[in-house]
């Protein structure tokens, strides 16, 4: 079977070269889901990453407080700080595009979980950092809805022992729930 590292690299090329020209989809099992005050937490897409802004978008129009992920060093837990649409964003690790670090932490109900590759189970491949996993084991209650473009899909990711399996994975074309 092939190993994370393997696929990543594959999978990154995959992203690299995947046709970016379509926005994602905000399917209704998502809208649904929003209501005035649930905490929604996106990112700052880099590279060839799927762009979460039409998730977010929707959110903050149904009224819901908005978060993005702060890291500031690998063996540090990522923190979900609290961001509107267009406040400023300074450079940190990776070059990440993230919230000053003094705003309010916040505790997410819904996690928009950027991926390299997932599977039909939910099964997810990430940086592998570990600062998804690691914030997964820690908020169990949050909705964890991953953002693709369709062509990250594979048959299989491998998962480990400490793998948490998304909720839904949303694409420009697709909502899949395991
Ligand atoms: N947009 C976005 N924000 C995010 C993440 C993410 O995957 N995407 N994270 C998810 O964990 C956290 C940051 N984690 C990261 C962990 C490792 C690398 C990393 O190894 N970067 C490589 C370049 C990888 C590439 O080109 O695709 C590097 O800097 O060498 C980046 C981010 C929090 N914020
Ligand atoms: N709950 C946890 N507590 C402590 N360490 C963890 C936990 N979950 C995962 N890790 C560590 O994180 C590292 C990366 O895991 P993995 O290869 O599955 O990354 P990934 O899922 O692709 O990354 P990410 O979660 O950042 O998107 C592993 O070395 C693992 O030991």
């Amino acid at each position: 079977m092939i190993d994370k590292p393997a696929l990543r690299a594959r999978l990154r090329a995959v992203r690299d070269g995947a046709a970016r020209d379509r926005p994602m989809r905000v399917p209704p099992a998502f809208t649904d889901r929003l209501t005035a005050g649930t905490v929604v937490a996106g990112y700052a897409p880099f590279g060839s990453e799927a762009d979460p802004a039409p998730l977010l978008a929707a959110a903050a129009d149904a009224g819901c407080r908005l978060a993005l992920p702060h890291v500031t060093r690998r063996d540090r837990p990522m923190r979900f700080l609290a961001w509107r649409c267009g406040d400023d964003l300074s450079e940190g690790l990776y070059r990440l595009r993230q919230p000053d670090a003094d705003a309010p932490e916040v505790v997410p109900d819904i996690i928009l979980t950027p991926l390299l590759g997932f599977d039909a189970d939910g099964h997810r491949l990430g940086q592998g950092a570990g600062f998804y996993d690691r914030a997964f084991a820690r908020l169990p209650f949050a909705w964890r809805v991953g953002v693709a473009w369709s062509v990250q899909q594979v048959d299989h990711c491998p998962a480990d022992p400490w793998d948490v399996p998304l909720h839904a994975i949303v694409t420009e074309s697709d909502w899949i729930v395991p």
